[in-house]
């Protein structure tokens, strides 16, 4: 489908056929992303990400949050399940990229979500250039605002490595974290073999911040936020992965990252809630860089294209008549992954410009939900049935649940 929104040409894809077409076999020409305002004033001028290095930044926050979680199953104690979940991501993000959990003056997970608010929002100035310096919607105002609060964070935890730097000895290779490597590289050129390589300066630098702060604090915990939820609205799932978990774990004290390959059927409870909950229901937009004719339609230069990935997973013709059903056994039979080579599902998007934060995402999704499950039962608040679970979206550039996940732990000897 073509549509026009102002300036803008669009082409929605609606099907994993067409997906392979637009990001499988003309990922080239559709490589590009449309600049747009919330990019202009987040993200840096489009500087982005390339790398990333960690070591066991999960340990510590894991810990803390099933201690947690034992003493509020002690007290029966109603957990916001959402606000631990956005707190343990936030700080497994913070020690891998700053080498600890700072204090209260770094809000990401406040600002992320406001920024992602807002560049999800629809803004008339993306579609009407000539309208942008009134900004009618107040959006820029608020970008530029957001942008500051983050650019100010940045400053600061780059200021601090800097100066411990100079102060003491520069950190060994296997004692850095992601600011020190990226201080590593200041000035080296970021390809030797590219005419086009560019130094990494302090912008690059606040660049590749953002789009390691931005992507793994938001997208994580909605991830997890959903698979808690159908966890406990699907009681049958949740012992079937209990089970897993004590077989395959036994009396550790922590699931750890090694374990993880072994718990088939955490995968599959994973793949099923990125089929009926994806977090980017449209994906990232892409933007084609030249005119190109498609199944004979002619397709411009700088036409946008929506891919409606959220439609996928509720497409009959690819999950059979039974797709409403939260069933992780379909996986059992169909050889699908999201790691790239089928367009059914492609939570991470898919292509040149996929998701290049997957295994990272993935690893912290699948460490926070088999500790929760693994040490804890979840009943619902206030008597009610796991049936009764509100499942609705807020939608938006992600879709988190739109109301917050509370339950009750009891922990699990
Ligand atoms: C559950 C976790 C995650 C999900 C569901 C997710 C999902 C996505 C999606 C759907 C896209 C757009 C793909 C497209 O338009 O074709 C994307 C892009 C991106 N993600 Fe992730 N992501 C996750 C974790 C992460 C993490 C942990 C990082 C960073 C460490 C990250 C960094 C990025 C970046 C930088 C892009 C833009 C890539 C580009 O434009 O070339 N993501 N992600």
């Amino acid at each position: 489908m073509s549509i026009r929104l102002g300036s803008v040409q669009f082409v929605i894809v609606s099907s994993p056929d067409a997906a392979k077409l637009f990001l499988g076999t003309h990922d080239t020409v559709f490589a590009s992303r449309p600049e747009i305002q919330a990019t202009k004033y987040l993200a840096y001028d489009n500087k982005a990400m390339t790398f990333a290095e960690y070591g066991p930044y999960w340990r510590s926050e894991i810990g803390l949050m099933v201690e947690e979680m034992k003493a509020a199953s002690k007290a029966r104690k109603v957990v916001n399940l959402s606000e631990t979940v956005s707190s343990v991501i936030e700080g497994m993000v913070c020690r891998m990229l700053f080498g600890k959990k700072y204090d209260d003056r770094f809000v990401f997970k406040t600002v992320i979500d406001k920024s992602v608010e807002a560049t999800g929002t629809f803004n008339l100035a993306d579609y009407v250039p000539m309208l942008a310096p009134f900004d009618l919607q107040g959006i820029t105002k608020c970008l530029k605002s957001l942008s500051k609060e983050l650019d100010e964070m940045f400053e600061i935890l780059i200021d601090e490595h800097e100066k411990r730097n100079q102060t003491s000895e520069s950190p060994k290779r296997d004692q850095m974290d992601f600011i020190d490597i990226l201080l590593s590289l200041k000035h080296e050129y970021s390809n030797t073999h590219d005419e086009q390589s560019y130094t990494i300066d302090r912008s690059n630098m606040k660049a590749i911040l953002l789009d390691m702060v931005a992507g793994a604090i938001g997208t994580a915990k909605i991830s997890i936020e959903w698979i808690l939820s159908v966890l406990i609205k699907h009681p049958r799932v949740m012992k079937e992965l209990q089970k897993e978990l004590t077989t395959m774990v036994g009396d550790k004290p922590m699931v750890e990252e090694n374990d993880l390959t072994k718990l088939k059927y955490l995968h599959m409870v994973v793949k099923e809630t990125f089929r009926l909950y994806p977090v980017a229901p449209l994906l990232i937009p892409h933007q084609s860089m030249e005119d190109i004719v498609i199944e004979g339609f002619d397709i411009p230069k700088k036409t946008r294209v929506l891919v409606n990935y959220w439609a996928f997973g509720r497409d009959p013709k690819v999950w059979s008549d039974n797709w409403e059903e939260f069933l992780p056994e379909r996986f059992l039979e169909k050889e699908i992954d999201f790691r790239g080579h089928d367009f059914k599902l492609i939570q991470f998007g898919i292509g040149r410009r996929g998701c290049p934060g997957m295994n990272l995402g993935l690893l912290n999704i699948g460490l926070v939900v088999s500790n929760m499950i693994r040490w804890f039962n979840w009943e619902l608040p206030n008597g009610m049935s796991p049936s009764d679970l509100d499942m609705k979206e807020k939608f938006g550039l992600s879709t988190p649940r739109a109301k917050p996940l509370l339950a009750i732990p009891t922990y699990r000897a």
